[in-house]
């Protein structure tokens, strides 16, 4: 039962099925927990692989927040989930983030065997043949899209057979928004996780930007 032993006894089995869940993560919220915890019931996953981005080439890199910040906030987020675990790789990484490397090391670190899902919301995925070798992506991954309210889920113009859409509980939340909220002095317990709301009011992160 290679599944269970990695759903909670603390025995590790070396996986078969593992989800890529990469994303800047300024701050981490709900929306992204429950479509990686969505994905890995749906797909039967071993484990979900958080990927906090380096450097978001296609983000302002002043509006970006530090990323061991965000990185801290991920391990934080995803720490109660014996299925999750974060991956330093891109925030390690120099130069610009491009998935196409996360993934070529990845796959070199698991080996040919185990299959990969990269998991991404409707905006992510309806923007993905902007990325870096975005044909080569496909060969290294399977992508999974995800809805999210406000964004339109299509894999028009993506390879046949490389992609499943799934319908994950719709969250209407987004890392804009928290940051937004936390300038204005508004509230986000439980838009995002308790952890995160503590460490953003311990750290005074979006207070003033
Ligand atoms: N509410 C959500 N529902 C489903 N997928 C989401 C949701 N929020 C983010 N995602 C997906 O998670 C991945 C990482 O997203 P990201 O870290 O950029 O969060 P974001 O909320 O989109 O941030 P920002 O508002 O700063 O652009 C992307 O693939 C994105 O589409
Ligand atoms: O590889 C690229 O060129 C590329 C361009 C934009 C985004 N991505 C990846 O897409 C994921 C979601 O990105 P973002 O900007 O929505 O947080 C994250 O893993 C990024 O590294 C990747």
């Amino acid at each position: 039962m290679a599944h269970e032993d990695n759903k909670g006894s603390g025995v590790r089995t070396p996986p078969t099925r593992v989800g890529i869940m990469g994303g800047t993560f300024d701050p981490i919220h709900h929306g992204h927990l429950v479509a990686a915890s969505e994905v890995a019931h749906l797909f039967d996953l071993d484990e979900v692989v958080f990927v906090p981005t380096g450097m978001p080439w296609q983000k302002d890199p002043a509006k970006v927040t530090p990323s061991e910040d965000r990185y801290l906030m991920t391990v934080i987020a995803t720490a109660e989930n014996p299925q999750f675990r974060v991956d330093r790789i891109e925030i390690d990484r120099h130069g610009p983030t491009y998935t196409i490397d996360t993934l070529r090391q990845l796959r070199a670190s698991y080996g040919p065997d185990v299959e990969l899902f990269f998991i991404t919301g409707a905006d992510a995925l309806g923007a993905i043949l902007g990325w870096q070798n975005a044909d080569e992506l496909f060969e290294l991954a399977h992508f999974v899209g995800c809805n999210r309210p406000g964004h339109r889920l299509s894999d028009s113009g993506l390879p046949e057979g490389k992609v499943s859409l799934v319908e994950v509980p719709a969250l209407a939340i987004s890392s804009t928004e928290c940051r937004e909220r936390v300038r204005k002095g508004e509230p986000i317990w439980y838009l995002v996780p308790d952890g995160i709301v503590r460490y953003i009011n311990k750290t005074g992160l979006y207070r003033d930007s």
